[in-house]
């Protein structure tokens, strides 16, 4: 049974599909992510998209989107859409809102996160979106990254153009003022997770507020590393699926929503199915993470927000 239809519950009412397809993508792989979209949605079953200003893939995406909604067989409410603000436009989120949608041509997105709690020192277009100095440095602008998250929640509350708000890449501390200092909880923090980066103590706190967490690179990323683990090809070979299936229930059984990405149209017509971990099972892929945690997206902007296992 595929699990690409299964829903969970957000704080505001709102319902959102456990699997997302993640859509960062190589420039010389762009060509592919057209037909990637369109057998996820269409063969596959896909109802969740993840995508991002900064991925500079949404106009790819509207132009799909925009032609599998003239088909007729899938509906705009049928899907739902998450899209990001960057650091480089942290002071004008609605700039980034109205270019996202325009791109992906559509009214509104059912998710909107901040994609990191960081303010970078671009122009008014966010552009560089990284910002560097001549050493290589990025370089931050002065403001709050919570005046995104504030200036978020007047759109959020004033608007029709987003029906939930959430955040990426918040840490307890980042998650602590902001409840502090809001009156909107988000509904998602998205972070990496995996049997290798099993976050315990920031999932709990997410849990306990009642954020649904995100899990993203949930495979490791390029080259999806953790689909190698031992334990993973043991738990696949267990219940006659792929790792990859393994990994997606991993999160899903736990209550969490898992956005694996491939660009792999073969990949991605197989969907994901529904496998029947048992707690034992669970608690062995925690434990490799507990005893020995790894971190893949590193990013060299991120060090200092108080993530754990940076360095
Ligand atoms: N908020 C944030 O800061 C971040 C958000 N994200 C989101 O999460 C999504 C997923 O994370 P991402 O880092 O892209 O990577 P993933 O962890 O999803 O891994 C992608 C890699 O896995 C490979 N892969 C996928 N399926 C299989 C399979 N069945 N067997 C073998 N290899 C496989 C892909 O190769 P192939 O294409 O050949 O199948 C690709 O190399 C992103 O696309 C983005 O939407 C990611 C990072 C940061
Ligand atoms: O911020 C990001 N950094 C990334 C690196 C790889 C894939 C996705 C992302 C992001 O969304």
């Amino acid at each position: 049974m595929s699990i690409l239809q299964e829903k969970i519950q957000l704080n505001n009412g709102t319902a959102i599909p456990v699997v997302g397809l993640g859509t960062v993508t190589p420039d010389d792989k762009k060509p592919i992510l057209r037909e990637v979209v369109r057998t996820a949605i269409l063969d596959a079953g896909y109802r969740h998209i993840d995508t991002a200003w900064y991925y500079g893939v949404e106009p790819i995406l509207g132009e799909v989107l925009e032609e599998i909604f003239n088909e007729g067989k899938i509906k705009r409410e049928d899907l739902f859409i998450t899209t990001k603000v960057w650091p480089a436009l942290w002071s004008n989120p609605q700039k980034s809102l109205d270019k996202s949608l325009k791109d992906l041509r559509v009214d509104y997105v059912d998710l909107w996160l901040q994609h990191w709690p960081l303010t970078f020192k671009s122009d008014e277009n966010g552009q560089p979106p990284v910002p560097r100095d001549s050493s290589g440095k990025v370089i931050e602008d002065d403001g709050d990254f919570l005046d995104t998250y504030k200036k978020m929640v007047d759109i959020y509350k004033n608007s029709n153009k987003v029906k939930a708000i959430g955040v990426s890449n918040y840490s307890i501390g980042n998650l602590d003022r902001l409840l502090k200092e809001t009156d909107v909880v988000p509904v998602i923090n998205q972070i990496e997770l995996h049997p290798q980066l099993p976050l315990n103590d920031l999932v709990e706190f997410c849990n306990k507020h009642k954020i649904v967490v995100e899990a993203y690179s949930p495979f490791g990323s390029n080259g999806a590393p953790v689909l190698e683990l031992p334990l993973v090809k043991q738990l696949a070979e267990k219940y006659n699926v792929r790792p990859a299936d393994i990994l997606v229930n991993y999160h899903t059984a736990s209550g969490r929503v898992a956005l694996p990405r491939s660009l792999n149209p073969d990949r991605i017509k197989q969907g994901y199915k529904k496998v029947p971990l048992t707690k034992e099972d669970l608690a062995k892929l925690y434990e490799i993470g507990e005893k020995e945690p790894k971190r893949y997206i590193k990013e060299d902007w991120g060090h200092h927000i108080g993530l754990p296992f940076w360095d």
